[in-house]
């Protein structure tokens, strides 16, 4: 029996026992009230046909109305269920032609920095990452997800729920607030669930202020973000909002915002965090660096403790450079180094 023919044949009780979601679909269309004990046809006799027609049921289309929304739903949840334990990126070729001859696994909740010279091709491998790269890349790298090699079909089932990309220059082109930006992606992400939308909502708001050096507020404008808010605005929202268990970060030290609290934030979240960067500060707070020379992947170093116990000297100078930063901003002669 096809569902048509199911719904057709079955009392409203019967099928949103099949269904549970369909429960769902009326309370929203505003038919909670329709008798379990009916067949939707034989409700529907009761019912003003303007009234039907305002929520998209005419000439009995039940049937398709019903099943268009739980394939809605199975879509957003299957978004959700993107969960990634492991990547393992099997080596490829650097720009001499040499083979890399190594393979890197990542696994959730750990955070990876990319290091090497300008030109290198740290970004060349955030890039293979992003398009799951299978061998059809300048480098040859073989990207796997869970051990999986990916044919062509895996790869654009995954397109857009696998990896969150926060680049070097963001701007957004829809004239929203941030409260309203925020609200929208809160909606496609989590669907229904208000109450718990609007918590996660202040939750990522507040988040994005924590990092941002200049405070904003919900009815600020995302156009007039500047690029530090702006970017400070996604990195929470790739936390909070994103379900991509993947993020890949390309040079986050240019933007103005507290990089090492992004960075907690991003790998509090289990996800994959994956970042290029020329910083130190950035790259001893991952567990492991991946170093790159020529566009190879020449080694990979795991930080050590005698490395993360220099983290805070190195946050200090940072600070005090930072420091020297904002007097110069605010036009202070910068004759002291305190
Ligand atoms: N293994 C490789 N084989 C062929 N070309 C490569 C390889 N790796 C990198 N490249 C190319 O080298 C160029 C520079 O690489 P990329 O932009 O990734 O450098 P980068 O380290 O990110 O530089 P920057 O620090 O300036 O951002 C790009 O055109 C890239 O496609």
């Amino acid at each position: 029996m096809d569902f048509k023919e199911f719904v057709e044949t079955h009392t409203i009780g019967e099928i949103k026992k099949a269904y549970p979601q369909i429960k769902d679909y009326l309370d929203n269309t505003g038919l909670w009230n329709l008798p379990d004990n009916l067949t939707f046809a034989k409700a529907f006799e009761d019912i003003d046909e303007e009234d039907l027609w305002q929520v998209g049921i005419r000439d009995g289309n039940i049937a398709d109305e019903l099943k268009k929304y739980l394939s809605a739903m199975q879509n957003l949840e299957n978004k959700d269920e993107v969960k990634v334990h492991k990547l393992t990126i099997n080596g490829g070729k650097n720009k001499l032609g040499e083979a890399e001859n190594i393979q890197v696994e990542i696994f959730s909740g750990q955070v990876i920095s990319i290091v090497g010279p300008t030109g290198s091709g740290k970004s060349r491998l955030l890039a293979d990452i992003e398009c799951l790269a299978q061998e059809d890349t300048p480098t040859k790298r073989q990207i796997l997800i869970d051990d999986r090699i990916l044919d062509d079909e895996a790869r654009f089932n995954l397109e857009g729920k696998l990896v969150a990309q926060l680049s070097q220059n963001m701007n957004f082109i829809m004239d929203i607030t941030v409260e309203d930006f925020l609200t929208m992606h809160a909606k496609v992400r989590l669907g229904k669930e208000i109450e718990n939308e609007k918590a996660i909502i202040t939750k990522c708001f507040s988040m994005a202020n924590e990092l941002a050096g200049e405070k904003f507020t919900l009815d600020t404008k995302v156009t007039q973000l500047s690029g530090g808010q702006s970017r400070a605005l996604m990195i929470a929202d790739v936390a909070c909002i994103s379900s991509s268990p993947i993020v890949l970060i390309d040079e986050i030290e240019n933007a103005g915002i507290d990089r090492q609290k992004a960075i907690k934030c991003l790998a509090k979240s289990e996800k994959i965090v994956i970042m290029s960067t020329h910083d130190p500060l950035l790259a001893l707070n991952a567990d492991k660096r991946i170093v790159i020379k020529n566009g190879g992947i020449s080694k990979i170093i795991e930080t050590t403790a005698k490395e993360k116990a220099c983290i805070e000297k190195i946050r200090q100078l940072d600070e005090t450079l930072l420091n020297i930063r904002s007097r110069l901003r605010l036009g202070d002669l910068i004759e002291n180094i305190n």
